[in-house]
C-alpha cells in the first residue's frame, strides 16, 4: 500500500504530457509480431505492468503463466498458447480469478484446445492442455461480456488450417477494440473482412508477415487530463503528446464527451491541445463501446453538478473490481451518488444541497483498481485528498503520479 497526499491546487496550470503509450495496443502489437516470428520493430511500447507482463510470459516459456490482474494478458495469451499446442497453467491474482474466462474456453475448444478448469468452472486458472485442429471453419461467440475474447479468437484465426468465420451473436460491447484488432492484423499481412450488419468477421488461413509497428500514446490515459482540465481553475490548459488525429482508440471518444462536458480539444500536429469551454447544462451517454471512460466522467459530471445519465456500463462489474459499486461508494463520501435507475441498464449521477467537494482529508479507496485512483485523482482541483493506494496506477499508467506532480504537490 502506497499512499499518497494530494494537494489542493491553487493556481490555474498549463502543462504539456508525454501520455504512456496504449497497452490495448501494445499487447496486440506483442501477440501479432509472436505470431510473425518475432523480427519486427515494435516502438512506443507501454511501459504498463499489463504490457510488461506479456513481453515477460511471451519470452519465457514457464509452464505457469501469471497474468496478474491484466486482462487483456490473460485473455490473448491463453488464446496464443492453446492455439500453438503449448500445455500450461494460466493464472492471475484473486481477481482476474473471478473474471469469467468461459466464453473464451468453450470457442478454442471448439477449435480443438483441451483447456481444463483448475478451480470454478469458466474462471481462471485454467489447465491448457494441448491442441489438435477440430476441422471447425465457423465459430458463434457471444459478444456481450468481453469483447477480449473475441480478439483473442480473432488474432489466432489466420493460423487456423482453415481460417475462420466469426458469428457474433448478443449486444456486442467494445466494438472498437475489436476493430482495433483487425486493424492491427492487417498491419501483420493478415486478410480480415468484417461484416458488421450481419455480425460476421471473417479471417483467412494465412501465415502473418514480420512487421514494424509504432504504438500511438493511450487515450484512455488522456481522459485523466481532460477532467483535470474540466475542474482545475479557470484558464488551465494541457497539451497532450503522441495522441493521433484519427486514433485506433474507441477512446478518443473523450474528445466528443468532453465537448459537452466543457473541454475543447485542438489538434496540434503532436497531440492535442485541451482547454476550457462552458459544459452543457445536462449530459448522457451510452458507454457500451468506451467501458473505460465512465469512471472519469462520473467524477466530471458530480463535481460540475451536471444532471448526468449513464447506459451500458454493465461491463464495469467483471473488470478490475466491481466498477459501478466502487464510483458508488467513494461518491458518496462527498454526498454525491450513481444511482441505479433502471435494473442494470440506466443509471443518473445525482448531487444535493449537502455535496461538497471540498472535504479535506478524505481518503479514496483504489480497490486495486487503477482507473479508481487516476479518475478520483482530479479532486485535488477542489480539496486536499488521500489516495489509499496510489501504486495501483502501474497497470496502465505507471508515471501518472510523477505527470500529476507537474501541476499539483503530492507527498
Ligand atoms: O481489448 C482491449 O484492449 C480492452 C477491451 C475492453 O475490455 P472489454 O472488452 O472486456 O470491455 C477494455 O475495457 C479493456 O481495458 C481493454
Ligand atoms: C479493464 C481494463 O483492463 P483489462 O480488462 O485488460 O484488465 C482496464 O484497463 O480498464
Amino acid at each position: 500500500m502506497k499512499k499518497l497526499f494530494l494537494h489542493k491546487i491553487t493556481q490555474p496550470f498549463q502543462a504539456q504530457i508525454q501520455l504512456p503509450a496504449s497497452k490495448s495496443e501494445s499487447n496486440r502489437a506483442l501477440i501479432l509480431n509472436a505470431l510473425a516470428g518475432g523480427t519486427g520493430s515494435l516502438s512506443n511500447l507501454s511501459e504498463a505492468r499489463d504490457t510488461q507482463t506479456m513481453q515477460r510470459l511471451l519470452q519465457r516459456d514457464e509452464p505457469v503463466a501469471d497474468v496478474l490482474d491484466a486482462g487483456t494478458t490473460m485473455r490473448f495469451l491463453t488464446a496464443y498458447y492453446a492455439a500453438a499446442n503449448r500445455q500450461k497453467v494460466m493464472t492471475g491474482t484473486a481477481r482476474m480469478q473471478e473474471r469469467p474466462i468461459g466464453i473464451l474456453v468453450e470457442a478454442l475448444r471448439e477449435l480443438g484446445a483441451r483447456i481444463t478448469y483448475q478451480n470454478k468452472e469458466g474462471y481462471p486458472p485454467l489447465q491448457l492442455e494441448g491442441f489438435s485442429y477440430a476441422g471447425t471453419k465457423d465459430l458463434t461467440m457471444r459478444g456481450d461480456v468481453s469483447s477480449q475474447f473475441i480478439s483473442a479468437i480473432l488474432m489466432i484465426a489466420p493460423t487456423l488450417p482453415e481460417g475462420l468465420t466469426l458469428h457474433l451473436t448478443g449486444q456486442l460491447g467494445s466494438i472498437p477494440y475489436i476493430e482495433m484488432t483487425i486493424q492491427q492484423m492487417r498491419q501483420f499481412g493478415a486478410d480480415v473482412t468484417a461484416d458488421w450488419e450481419n455480425r460476421q468477421i471473417r479471417v483467412a488461413a494465412q501465415p502473418y508477415q514480420s512487421s514494424d509497428y509504432a504504438v500511438e500514446s493511450d487515450w484512455s490515459a488522456a481522459s485523466y487530463w481532460y477532467s483535470l482540465v474540466a475542474l482545475g481553475p479557470e484558464g488551465s490548459e494541457v497539451e497532450l503528446l503522441g495522441l493521433k488525429e484519427n486514433s485506433l482508440q474507441g477512446d478518443s471518444a473523450i474528445i466528443a464527451i468532453m465537448q459537452q462536458l466543457g473541454v475543447k480539444s485542438t489538434y496540434t500536429g503532436r497531440g492535442f491541445h485541451l482547454t476550457q469551454i462552458p459544459a452543457e447544462k445536462s449530459f448522457s451517454w451510452d458507454f457500451t463501446h468506451c467501458p473505460d471512460l465512465a469512471q472519469t466522467i462520473a467524477v466530471i459530471a458530480a463535481v460540475k453538478g451536471i444532471p448526468a445519465e449513464f447506459t451500458g456500463i454493465e461491463s464495469l462489474k467483471v473488470k478490475e473490481t466491481d466498477r459501478v459499486l466502487a464510483i458508488q461508494q467513494e461518491l458518496q463520501k462527498f454526498d454525491a451518488n450513481l444511482v441505479e435507475e433502471e435494473a442494470n441498464t440506466k443509471y443518473r449521477i445525482v448531487t444535493n444541497e449537502q455535496t461538497s467537494w471540498d472535504r479535506a482529508g478524505t481518503s479514496i479507496h483504489t480497490y486495486e483498481d487503477h482507473r479508481m485512483a487516476m479518475a478520483f485523482a482530479p479532486l485535488a482541483m477542489c480539496t486536499n485528498l488521500e489516495i489509499d493506494d496510489a501504486s495501483v496506477v502501474v497497470k496502465s499508467y505507471p508515471h501518472f503520479w510523477e505527470d500529476l506532480g507537474k501541476i499539483i504537490t503530492i507527498s
